[in-house]
Parts: C-alpha cells; sequence; structure tokens
C-alpha cells in the first residue's frame, strides 16, 4: 500500500524521509491524497478531498486549519508540540535585548556618520543610545507550554524576576518550572506588575485581544510587549494608544499588517519565530512521523482534535472508525463485527466532545471477510471514517 502526501509551504526534505518508502510526496494522486502535510497554509473555507485522512501542521499554531470541519470529515488533526519551542525562545529572548537597548537604532545612525573622525563622532554622539539591562527587571509570560516554559526558565537564569499565568498549565511543565517562577493566578498581575510582557497562547475565541485596552489600563510606564503568538492577540488600535501614552515603551512582534509598519516603538519581524534550520527539521520529522505511524498502524498520538490511542497490532487485520460519540455505540460496533463471524482481540474507543475513534484488532486473516465488515461500516449511521490496517 502507497499513501499519497501532498505537502503545503516549505517542509524540510530531510525530515520529509521520516515518512519511508510507502508514502508518495506530492504525487500523481495528489488532488486527493491521503494526508496533508502543513505550515501556515490557511485551510479555511477550503474543501477537503474524499480520501484525506490526515492533516499535520509542522508547527504549534493550528488557528489555520478549520479542525471542526476536519473532525465533522473523520480527519485526524496533528501539529508538533515543542517541535520549534527552542527556536522561538531565542527569538523572544533577542527581542527582549533588542527592547532594553536600541541596537537597531544604534546601528541605523553609526551607518550615517562619514569621514575621518567617526571614531570620535561616536564617542560625541553614543549617548543618545544608552539603555537599561533586563537583569532585575519583571518578565510577565502568558501562556506557560512549550515556548513560555523555556522563555520563563531561561529569563530567570537572566536575573529577571518572572511572573507565569497559565491556568491550564500542563503537571508536566510545572514540574519543570523554575521554583523563583511567581505563579499568577489571574493575568491582571501580569499586566500590573511586568516591566516586560511575552505572549505564548493558541489564538481562540477566549485569548483575542488579551492585550486590550483594559489590560493598557492596568499597566505602568514603558512596558515592552513581545508578541510571537498571533498578531489577533493584540487590539491594535489600543495598542497604538498606549504607545502614546507612553505605556507601552515598545511593541515587537512576529505578526505585520501594514498598520504596524514603520512605525517608531513597533519591530515587525515577517513570522520568522520558527524559522530556523533545527526547528524547520524538528517540526518536518515529527510530522512525518505522525502521520506515518497514524495511517501505518492507526495509533494516534499528538492530535488536536481525536484522544491518543496506542495499542501494538499483533492481529492480521485492525479496522479504525472515527464515529459520533453517542449511546450505546461499541456494543452496536461489536455486534457488527459478531454477526460477522469475526472475533474481537481487542477493541478501544476514545472520544473528544462529539466524536471518537475506535480501533478493533481483529482474529481473522480472510481479508475478504474483513472487507465486507468495514463496507458494512461504511454504511452505518454515526460512522463516518472506515478504515482496514493489514499487519
Ligand atoms: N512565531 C512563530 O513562528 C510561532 C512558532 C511556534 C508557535 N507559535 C504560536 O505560539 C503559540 C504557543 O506555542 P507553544 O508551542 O508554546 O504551544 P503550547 O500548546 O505548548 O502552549 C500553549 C500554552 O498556552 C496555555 N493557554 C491556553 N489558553 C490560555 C489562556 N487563556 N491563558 C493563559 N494560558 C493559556 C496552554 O495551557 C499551554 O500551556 C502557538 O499556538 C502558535 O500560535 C508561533
Ligand atoms: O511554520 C511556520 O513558519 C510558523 C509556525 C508557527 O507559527 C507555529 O505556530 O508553529
Amino acid at each position: 500500500m502507497v499513501y499519497t502526501v501532498k505537502t503545503y509551504n516549505n517542509i524540510n526534505q530531510v525530515g520529509l524521509r521520516e515518512l519511508g518508502n510507502g508514502f508518495q510526496i506530492d504525487g500523481d494522486q495528489k488532488e486527493n491524497p491521503d494526508a496533508y502535510i502543513i505550515r501556515s497554509e490557511n485551510l479555511h473555507g477550503v474543501d477537503f478531498p474524499d480520501n484525506l485522512k490526515v492533516i499535520a501542521r509542522a508547527g504549534a499554531g493550528t488557528n489555520n486549519i478549520p479542525i471542526d470541519v476536519a473532525t465533522d470529515h473523520g480527519i485526524v488533526v496533528f501539529n508538533t508540540p515543542g517541535a520549534n519551542a527552542n527556536a522561538v525562545k531565542e527569538a523572544v529572548i533577542a527581542s527582549t535585548l533588542l527592547s532594553a537597548r536600541d541596537y537597531l537604532g544604534a546601528n541605523k545612525w553609526v551607518n550615517t556618520l562619514t569621514g575621518d573622525d567617526v571614531p570620535s563622532q561616536v564617542e560625541a554622539g553614543k549617548k543618545q543610545f544608552a539603555g537599561t539591562e533586563i537583569a532585575g527587571k519583571t518578565l510577565g509570560v502568558i501562556g506557560l507550554g512549550a515556548i513560555g516554559a523555556r522563555i520563563a526558565n531561561d529569563a530567570v537564569r537572566l536575573g529577571m524576576n518572572v511572573i507565569g499565568y497559565d491556568p491550564y498549565v500542563s503537571v508536566e511543565t510545572a514540574w519543570g518550572l523554575n521554583r523563583a517562577i511567581i505563579r499568577a493566578t489571574e493575568i491582571q498581575e501580569i499586566f500590573k506588575n511586568s516591566d516586560y510582557i511575552t505572549i505564548h497562547v493558541p489564538l481562540t475565541p477566549e485569548t483575542k485581544e488579551t492585550f486590550n485596552r483594559e489590560a493598557f489600563d492596568l499597566m505602568g510606564k514603558d512596558v515592552t510587549i513581545i508578541n510571537f503568538a498571533r498578531g489577533e492577540l493584540v487590539d491594535n488600535k489600543a495598542l497604538f494608544d498606549a504607545i502614546e501614552t507612553g505605556v507601552v515603551k515598545r511593541y515587537i512582534t512576529d505578526f505585520g499588517t501594514e498598520e504596524l509598519l514603520n512605525k517608531d516603538k513597533i519591530i515587525v519581524l515577517p513570522h520568522v519565530g520558527g524559522s530556523t534550520e533545527e526547528a524547520e527539521l524538528n517540526c518536518a520529522i515529527m510530522a512525518s512521523q505522525t502521520i506515518r505511524r497514524f495511517l501505518e498502524t492507526g495509533e494516534i498520538i499528538n492530535s488536536v482534535n481525536f484522544p491518543n490511542v496506542k495499542q501494538v497490532l499483533t492481529t492480521p487485520f485492525r479496522i479504525t472508525l472515527v464515529n459520533h460519540n453517542v449511546p450505546n455505540i461499541v456494543a452496536r460496533i461489536s455486534t457488527r463485527v459478531s454477526d460477522a463471524g469475526i472475533n474481537i482481540s481487542n477493541i478501544i474507543n476514545r472520544s473528544k466532545n462529539d466524536h471518537a475513534y475506535t480501533l478493533i484488532d481483529l482474529d481473522e486473516s480472510d481479508e475478504e471477510k474483513v472487507k465486507a465488515l468495514a463496507a458494512g461500516f461504511e454504511s452505518s449511521e454515526h460512522i463516518i471514517k472506515v478504515r482496514i490496517i493489514k499487519k
């Protein structure tokens, strides 16, 4: 069996080798592939082909994918948690330093100097670029996931006081946080007490415009806002007013819109937080591995719309189903299998909200019987996607 994969954006070619020989990338069937691997491609409003079973986002944010639509089509969506976190962490640390000292302005100025006495002009003019140090200043980190936790820990090592806010922080991440990090129970504590604030949350209806007028009203003076998460987390009109009144000293963001460009106190980067060789390789490897595992074994790891399902395949055939999460569905599925005269070696059913994923290992080596059973599932109420996996 050869699976076809359509790639969007620039996916690292070396990482794609993890798919192995059983995969054809951008092959003849690319109009109806089994899998997509994407980065920032916007899939909202795009029709999904019938054959599409899986989308892997080589990166963290999945707001460019209509997750609900994918789920309704039985398409499993993965991302690559933490694969580009170190790259973003380094970009944020660099941004903190760029705000503390006007290196960009200083470099621009020094390039304007001419003549034999450049060294003396430098000495005479450099006072305009005296900055501050980040040690001893307070950094507020909103979102303590893969990126935020790394930044919080490194900022402590750089001598900063760190306050973190994340009401959903995972137990694993919490264990890894430096004990010097103060835990804010309300986001307002971050706004009130920070000299620098960096945000690392997914863009959701809850997080949209986290930086709004009320947030800026709580801040002191000369606060630096760093946003490598998503542009929509900031209300730009409120930001411009906060810059005007001296509340915000600088805004550094990875997400440009025209209104942000060429402004004195705003530094815009072209969405390069995760753009390092290492991160792009990590993301492509993880995306390829999760797709391969899912298509070849039916196992789900790191999905954003279905629960993890792990089970070593030991029987000749496995059937996987994406189904609606309705009462009695597992009993109905089991009855269908026994009515087909097939014994179930193992069945796993895991649900997330309105949908579930069911993995059925069959003690049956007659492929025709298994195909007939799968065909029956195809036409069953509440069953959305059916796959046969052969050992
Ligand atoms: N600029 C880039 O190139 C780039 C690269 C990677 C990630 N990102 C963006 O950064 C985001 C975070 O990435 P990550 O890898 O750290 O993701 P992650 O899933 O590891 O961490 C996100 C954290 O945000 C927390 N969170 C969710 N809602 C929250 C809320 N309302 N308040 C506070 N915390 C909340 C979660 O509990 C989680 O700990 C991504 O969703 C993506 O949008 C951008
Ligand atoms: O793929 C990229 O270039 C950016 C990725 C980044 O926004 C992410 O959410 O991981």
